[in-house]
């Protein structure tokens, strides 16, 4: 590892435009070695293009990169490689057909020979053990049969996994988005301990209170720029949001909220996870908000697919009365439709109501469309251009204005916010609440505990059963923490 102080990489300047977007606009950034830098901003700021230009993956249009003093000129992925710098992207990267052990593989030319498998199995899992003690996982697993959770466990680890190239500095785009916060706890702590050790660590979050505690410094972004850089005590939570530029914060009243609801309507879904034997099941009814919570993998998921499959074939053991849409937490999976643009992955849950005659008329989805990019801040210039010109959070936001913008009465919602900025949020969280106060159900798992709060109950899960019913007034953390790992199961 370099030794202390010294930069490991410095931008200078750096440019980028996506047509008529400007996405970087000057920004200078740099990285000392045995400093974890805490990079935050709200949808759109441009942090993971910034990223991509300290990784390699994208060339500034304009500005200097400089590696350890010395400017590199033609900078890319594999210089950055050769370098010791490393990045795991927002959008999962693992090849879902090959085995955990065979995606190490790829990140690690230098193991070949008899028995690479072997040692790539052994490289992954000490470094998962390392990380994640607890984790579960083998790396015989196949990457596509794991939860998003533990696929996010699995980039992690590779990316602190060493061979033939050096490790000095690793990006973290949100890398805690998918994990509860018992996981995120341990990868976090391994972060420290990195950087306790000489390394360094670029750690992008919309969890401020992740950057505050666990970065020694702190950059802040905003359309494009960096408009603040100060070490970590330095700042607060308002601050931070401050700085942004974003919503005040604001701290929700749970007596508020609670008056603010109506008594709750008819039964919406009634629900019992396919292993629950004790009778215990989930009921919704409408107007309510109800919580799925515990840690990430303990059946939360199953229980919203399983629902949103029986609205449309009749299963046993869950009964749906209303329309479903659905917000996928896995959007590469499960939500977007790559080809499409912007608006047409919005309409496609109102598809009845966009029809003149046989066809989709072009301005009613244009205007549903418009209707959603005011009222929750989709950052674009053109609703038509491809959903994957959007930032990672943006896409998630086109996520929810297809499901809230559709007919559906009972909306799934699976830890939807993964990377959605606070002051989106906090909208998202009042526009659920106005809903709900409307007559629509949501079943909302969430790996945030704070999300909670929104909720009527909350049902906790371990081991593919209900644990715990919680109402919103017994609920803490340490509820949550106790039912998960309880013997209650
Ligand atoms: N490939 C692309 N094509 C067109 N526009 C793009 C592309 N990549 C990024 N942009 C635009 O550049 C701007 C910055 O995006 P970027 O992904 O860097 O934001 P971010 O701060 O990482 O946001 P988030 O928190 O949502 O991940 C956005 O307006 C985005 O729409």
């Amino acid at each position: 590892m370099p030794e202390a102080n010294t930069d490991i990489i410095r931008l200078n300047g750096a440019e980028k435009h996506f047509g008529a977007v400007r996405a970087l606009n000057g920004v200078d950034f740099h990285v000392v070695s045995g400093e974890c830098v805490g990079l935050v901003g709200h949808n759109g700021a441009g942090k993971s293009t910034l990223m991509h230009m300290v990784a390699g993956t994208l060339r500034p249009d304009g500005g200097e990169i400089a590696v350890r003093g010395n400017a590199e000129i033609d900078y890319s992925v594999a210089r950055a490689l050769k370098l010791g710098i490393r990045c795991v992207f927002q959008e999962l990267s693992l090849c879902p057909n090959l085995s955990i052990a065979e995606n190490t593989r790829i990140s690690h030319p230098a193991l070949t020979g008899l028995g690479w498998r072997r040692k790539a199995a052994n490289l992954i899992a000490a470094k998962l053990d390392e990380i994640f003690p607890d984790h579960g996982i083998s790396a015989d697993d196949i990457a596509g049969d794991l939860s998003i959770g533990r696929r996010q466990m699995v980039e992690v680890a590779r990316a602190f996994t060493v061979t033939g190239d050096p490790l000095d500095l690793v990006i973290l785009d949100e890398p805690t988005s998918s994990l509860d916060a018992h996981t995120a706890g341990q990868l976090l702590a391994f972060v420290r301990r990195f950087v306790a050790g000489g390394g360094s660590c670029i750690l992008i979050s919309h969890v401020l209170g992740e950057v505050l505690q666990n970065a020694d410094r702190i950059v802040v972004m905003r359309d494009g720029k960096v408009v603040a850089t100060d070490a970590a005590k330095a700042f607060d939570r308002d601050r931070l949001v401050a700085t942004m530029g974003g919503a005040e914060a604001r701290e929700k009243i749970a007596a508020e909220i609670a008056a603010a609801r109506p008594a709750a309507g008819p039964l919406r879904v009634r629900a019992r996870p396919e292993r629950q034997q004790d009778g215990k099941e989930l009921v919704a009814h409408a107007g309510e908000i109800i919580g799925l919570a515990g840690l990430a993998g303990h059946g939360q998921t199953d229980l919203l697919l399983a629902i949103f499959k029986a609205a449309q074939r009749a299963r046993t053991g869950i009964e749906v009365t209303a329309p479903v849409a659905l917000v996928a937490g896995d959007r590469q999976s499960d939500g977007i439709f790559p080809q499409w643009s912007i608006a047409e992955n919005i309409g496609i849950r109102s598809l009845a109501r966009l029809r003149k005659g046989l066809l989709i008329s072009p301005r009613r989805e244009a205007e549903l469309a418009e209707f959603w990019k005011q009222k929750i801040g989709i950052r674009t210039p053109d609703m038509t251009n491809n959903i994957f010109s959007l930032s990672g959070g943006n896409q998630q936001k086109a996520l929810f204005a297809r499901a809230l913008g559709s007919d559906a009465e009972i909306v799934l919602m699976d830890d939807p916010m993964r990377g959605v900025d606070i002051g989106t949020k906090l909208e998202v969280y009042d526009l659920v609440r106005e809903e709900a106060a409307k007559g629509r159900t949501f079943l909302w798992y969430t790996t945030e505990t704070e999300e909670l709060d929104n909720c009527d109950h909350i049902h906790v899960f371990k081991n593919g059963r209900i644990v715990a019913n919680l109402t919103r007034d017994e609920l803490t953390e340490e509820k949550i923490i106790q039912s998960s790992f309880g013997d209650a199961a």
